[in-house]
């Protein structure tokens, strides 16, 4: 639970006993708190003093970033991975695996002679392209590209770590993990600092009471610059611990071979279709671009969909109304489940999926007062029932009762003009008849039938169809319009839209898709016409839910729709088979901040890979830029890593998504003391004491590592309970440090 501190500029959260933080950090957090971008800050557990900002702080800031809070090491973070080993699979002498880990990846100071071959790093791809994005980072940096070549897949110092663990109790216990922290080593730091020299120089930041929260603003050029270098930076962090993280792993092989790993990265093959804004698209021809997609909570985000390299792919199939498609994905990309009544699994890898097994959807949130406007319905009608002769403006046509129910919607209504025809049945074809004319066929016996038609309209109207990104208000009127015209309610209430044009309906499709309507298949059936010849037509069934009365412009449409509204719709995909190929091909997926995921094409919800320090997110219904300084990202279902000290073990946890926290967790146990203390008040006999058991540096060069120089990690975890559940308790048998 957290105390709310009053006093400044926006109430600060904390995670923490306010009386346990030092003077120095509590006055940090005001300042913060009283910066006029701040929309919020929260304050977590292991919060303490720091460069910049106080370490352990989530500082929600409307249209700004400070630099200087975000921090020095940019992107740095964890990553661990499960192995197939037991602690009795291990060596006898640790020993001989920490020096194996410390010859495959370069600790302290050290890099590598050549830089790592990227074809080692399965799970990771698109370094090309990641690598002609360093021309465009800061002209200061610009003759750093060799050495930040070389540092990929290196550790640094201070308390980056790469750890041999053992889980602790459950039915896994003994189960053996491997862990590391680090971040964008070097480069992140001469980019930060650069920035942060920038940043300070800003007039807006002149009367700022601590020089190191200078901000940049939205739409400046700094402001352009720095995040730039700051996402690119991030990149950099990720691809550092994954290249990192699989020379632990060919190093753990080596020693003990036939070691299998969790692979932490998870993939969609090339064609797999994902729901973008601008419609469905193939994931590979997304990749290497920012796209507008579909996450958790039926919100748009602007998120990069990356290649990952050659992986070998699953197959999945799953069905739904007599629809049936094949998904090929990474065996371990994860998937969103609807829980059933006989399980409640929320997730399962590829080769975890069972037959039967329910997809998690979603559907664009749509405005709860959306009304269709009348000049969309208007138009819409006309789109459907509508007619242009010649280079004349548009007509609208009523037939039957139609004029009724459509004309309210029409400006200059009163200019309606009735028309009689008769049918040819020979020619089928509807020939006019002179109003003069009528009495005397209709005493004849002939039957004389008659529409109202409404001229003078756009012809655009007719001919073309409405504007996707316009209001949302014209677009569901003009789909409401249309459905007046070609629409039917089926006596089970299913509204079903007819065409004998099947782009048409796409672009219905696509409308709804855009309101978030959900919307059945498109289906071709065979119509009779006039002359008895069969010709296509297409025909698309509706959501009954998404709709509301407004939308149906007929009385009899609307009442066979009240009748049966919450009938049950059964929207989701079943998996109905999931077997391995021999196929291995590149692989891609979306990396979508925060929710970690994205809808593919049918609405089903995927999960995708995670970490980050600054994201774009919405908090209390605002666009905010989050810095995490020292914190973690823990929205519902997040996993997430909490290392405690070089002794005392690690949690990995799940997020409980608390909005109070902006949906973050501690990122460690924190420092109690600063390093110089540590120094001065411990030795390295008191490092060898607390450190037993673990195969380590135990000299003085890391005695400021001790684990009592950090608070006490289970209170951490304890002081969080509502911020993230425990998922599984490790203890380290190993750890390097440089
Ligand atoms: N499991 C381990 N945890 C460690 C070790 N050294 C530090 N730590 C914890 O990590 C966080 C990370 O701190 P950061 O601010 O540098 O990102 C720190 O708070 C400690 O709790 C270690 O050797 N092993
Ligand atoms: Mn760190």
């Amino acid at each position: 639970m957290h105390t709310a501190i009053d006093g400044a500029r926006v109430p600060i959260r904390m995670w923490a006993d306010p009386q346990s933080v030092e003077d120095a950090a509590m006055r940090q957090l005001h300042n913060v708190a009283n910066l006029p971008w701040v929309h919020g800050l929260a304050v977590m557990p292991d919060v303490h003093y720091g460069k910049g900002a106080t370490v352990g702080s989530v500082i929600a800031m409307r249209e700004a970033v400070s630099p200087a809070a975000v921090g020095v090491d940019i992107g740095c973070g964890m990553s661990a991975v499960r192995t197939s080993l037991t602690a009795t699979d291990l060596p006898d002498d640790l020993g001989v695996l920490r020096r194996r880990i410390e010859s495959a990846v370069p600790v302290g100071f050290a890099m590598h002679r050549t830089p790592v071959n990227p074809a080692r790093v399965p799970g990771t791809g698109g370094w090309q392209q990641f690598w002609a994005g360093f021309r465009d980072l800061h002209p200061g940096v610009q003759n750093l590209q060799d050495r930040a070549r070389a540092q990929v897949g290196t550790l640094g110092g201070g308390n980056h770590f790469i750890e041999v663990c053992l889980e602790q109790g459950g039915p896994d216990a003994g189960r053996v993990w491997l862990m590391l922290h680090s971040g964008s080593r070097g480069i992140g730091n001469e980019l930060a600092k650069r920035h942060i020299d920038i940043a300070r120089k800003l007039p807006h930041n002149a009367d700022l009471p601590d020089p190191d929260l200078a901000v940049f603003v939205a739409g400046t050029p700094e402001m352009q610059a720095y995040r730039r270098d700051l996402f690119w930076a991030q990149d950099y962090a990720a691809r550092n611990r994954a290249t990192m993280l699989s020379l632990v792993q060919l190093a753990l092989a080596d020693t003990v071979p036939g070691t299998r790993f969790d692979t932490p990265i998870s993939c969609f093959a090339g064609e797999t279709l994902v729901m973008t804004e601008a419609g469905s698209r193939p994931i590979s021809k997304l990749a290497g671009g920012m796209h507008m997609l579909l996450t958790d909570g039926g919100k748009w985000v602007k998120a990069p969909v990356k290649a990952f390299g050659r992986q070998p792919l699953w197959e999945v199939v799953i069905g739904r109304y007599g629809e049936e498609r094949t998904i090929r994905a990474t065996g371990e990309h994860r998937w969103l489940l609807r829980p059933k009544v006989a399980h409640n699994r929320t997730e399962a890898t590829t080769a975890e999926l069972r037959v039967g097994d329910r997809l998690a959807h979603v559907f664009p949130a749509r405005s709860a007062d959306l009304q269709p406007s009348r000049k969309g319905i208007a138009r819409g009608f006309v789109f459907g029932d509508g007619s242009i002769s010649g280079d004349s403006m548009a007509h609208a046509n009523f037939f039957g009762h139609k004029d009724k129910a459509l004309l309210p919607f029409f400006d200059g209504n009163d200019r309606v003009r009735t028309y009689h025809y008769t049918y040819n049945d020979a020619v089928v074809r509807k020939d006019h008849v002179c109003a003069d004319k009528v009495e005397a066929l209709r005493a004849a016996g002939v039957t004389v039938r008659e529409y109202k038609r409404l001229g003078g309209l756009p012809r655009e109207w007719k001919r073309e169809y409405p504007d996707l990104d316009g209001p949302a208000a014209d677009l569901y009127g003009w789909l409401a319009g249309y459905f007046a015209a070609d629409g039917e309610v089926g006596k089970t209430g299913r509204p079903a839209i007819w065409s004998s044009n099947r782009t048409n309906l796409e672009f219905f499709k696509a409308a709804c898709e855009a309101l978030g309507i959900w919307t059945l298949p498109i289906r071709q059936k065979t119509r009779t016409g006039f002359g008895k010849a069969e010709t296509p037509v297409f025909v698309m069934g509706l959501s009954r839910s998404d709709l509301t009365p407004e939308f149906f412009v007929h009385d009899e449409h609307r009442v066979r729709w009240e009748a049966n509204r919450n009938a049950v719709e059964r929207r989701g995909w079943t998996v109905r088979a999931v077997r391995a190929t021999n196929e291995i091909e590149e692989v891609f997926c979306a990396v979508v901040e925060g929710t970690h995921s994205f809808a593919l094409d049918g609405h089903i919800l995927t999960g995708n890979c995670h970490h980050n320090y600054v994201a774009e997110e919405v908090h209390d219904g605002v666009e905010v830029l989050v810095t995490r300084k020292g914190a973690i990202r823990a929205g519902s279902g997040d996993m997430g890593i909490i290392p405690g000290s070089m002794g005392t073990g690690s949690y990995i946890v799940r997020g409980l998504g608390n909005t109070g926290s902006f949906e973050s967790a501690s990122h460690g146990a924190g420092r109690r003391m600063s390093r110089t203390k540590a120094r001065k008040t411990f030795t390295e006999a008191d490092l060898a004491a607390q450190t037993e058991g673990v195969e380590c540096r135990k000299d003085g060069g890391v005695v400021d590592e001790i684990p009592a120089a950090y608070k006490d990690i289970e209170s951490v975890i304890a002081a969080q309970t509502d911020l993230v559940e425990v998922v599984t308790h490790l203890k380290q048998v190993i750890c390097v440090k440089g």
